[in-house]
């Protein structure tokens, strides 16, 4: 009898696996470094690996200079690092460290006087709506992050799930202020999604759209501007809509929206409408959970009604860095969810019946993909 090791030595390796154990060994790395070509892709491989590893470390200086609202304070004059140190308690030469990890980053830039300025990318970070908010709240996701395998394993209750109180249902117990941060939150960052969907989406022709999971209506007040004929409905549940009466009661739009209170776990969708959006729902939730919504979601539309599903996705066979990395682990922590790819919520919408399935291309992924479909006659 052989064993395992005599095994797999006798199967034949195909030229990836062949390749890969070479690549491996530290002898073949030495002779390969020896050579022109094999020299530069071996450094640039070790950069790139380093750079994975150095991660944490990065969104955790990014994480510092949002925090004591350096990027801020740089928009509206340069500063040297004595003078930032002495305003947020950093000694200066850790201070210093500080910024000039942000130069390493490309954020910020050094001048000849010592003094330190925001590089274009640092400035653009401070003119994306809800992105310094959203760069805070990581303290909690990397928490989660700071055991992986724990996460994996799924043995303890993470701090996102405690963070995003509707997804245990337990809004209740969490403190208003936290609450009100997190719909803040969700609202903001809303407006980067509803650009996306907006341009990868066509929402001419429609009557009435309805938003289900719509919170405090960002994503329908960006639509509405948008297409001046059209009305909607906005259904989320009982404990969300007041932050969308409040919301649309400046707008002049609320004569457009009806608010309908409801969970699409216990009830049908209202009826009525010709076009139903699922924004950032989807992925909250188990399989079961969102076949029995698109289910729905096709009985509560006319023949040649449309669906359109707008939220971050992963590559499926071509895993992608959003996707497959931020929002795969994010949703983990979460929970209750995971990220589908676009693929698999395209075969979802088949399977309740929707037929004229579109997977527009996303100009940001790490913003949203779309998927779009209708009821066919
Ligand atoms: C004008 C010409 C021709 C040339 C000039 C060149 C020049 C100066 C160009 C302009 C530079 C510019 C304007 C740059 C703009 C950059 C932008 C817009 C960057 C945007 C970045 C957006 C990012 C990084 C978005 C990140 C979003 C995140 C992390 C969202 C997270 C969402 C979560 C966690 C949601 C959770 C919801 C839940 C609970 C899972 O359901
Ligand atoms: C991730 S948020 C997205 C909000 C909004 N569409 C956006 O993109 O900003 C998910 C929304 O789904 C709502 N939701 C969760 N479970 C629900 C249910 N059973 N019935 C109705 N709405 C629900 C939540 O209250 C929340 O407003």
């Amino acid at each position: 009898m052989l064993a395992a090791g005599d095994q797999t030595s006798r199967v034949q390796l195909s030229p990836s696996v062949w390749f890969a154990r070479l690549v491996a060994r530290p002898g073949f790395q030495k002779w390969a470094s020896r050579l022109p070509i094999g020299r530069a892709v071996s450094e640039r491989d070790g950069a790139e690996i380093f750079d994975i590893l150095q991660g944490f470390v990065k969104s955790q200086v990014l994480l510092a200079l949002v925090e004591m609202d350096i990027l801020q304070r740089l928009l509206d004059q340069p500063a040297s690092a004595e003078q930032l140190s002495l305003s947020s308690g950093v000694p200066h030469d850790r201070m210093e460290g500080l910024l000039k990890a942000g130069v390493a980053m490309r954020l910020l830039k050094s001048r000849r006087d010592g003094r330190y300025i925001l590089a274009r990318r640092g400035a653009a970070i401070l003119g994306v709506p809800g992105l310094p908010q959203m760069i805070s709240h990581n303290r909690a996701f990397y928490a989660d992050m700071g055991d992986p395998v724990s996460l994996l394993r799924g043995v303890s209750e993470t701090h996102l799930a405690r963070f995003w109180p509707y997804v245990l249902g337990k809004s209740d117990e969490i403190p208003h202020d936290v609450a009100e941060r997190y719909s803040s939150l969700m609202a903001e960052s809303q407006s980067l999604v509803a650009q996306d969907t907006l341009r990868m989406v066509n929402f001419g022709g429609i009557n009435t759209l309805l938003d289900i999971g719509g919170g405090s209506g960002a994503f329908l007040k960006a639509v509405l501007r948008k297409y001046p004929k059209m009305n909607a409905m906005l259904f989320d549940l009982p404990e969300v809509i007041p932050a969308a009466r409040a919301n649309f009661g400046q707008s002049g739009l609320e004569s457009r929206v009806s608010l309908r209170p409801g969970s699409f776990r216990e009830q049908p969708l209202p009826d009525g409408a010709d076009a139903i959006s699922l924004i950032r729902v989807l992925y909250d939730h188990d399989d079961k959970t969102v076949s029995d919504l698109l289910s729905k979601a096709f009985a509560a539309l006319p023949v040649g009604g449309r669906l359109i599903v707008s939220e971050p996705m992963s590559g499926g066979s071509r895993p992608e860095p959003a996707g497959d990395i931020y929002f795969s682990f994010y949703t983990m922590a979460m929970g209750t969810g995971r990220v589908r790819s676009a693929r698999q919520i395209a075969d979802m919408c088949e399977a309740a019946g929707f037929a004229d399935i579109k997977l527009p291309r996303a100009p940001r992924p790490y913003v949203s993909s779309a998927v779009t479909c209708s009821k066919a006659p």
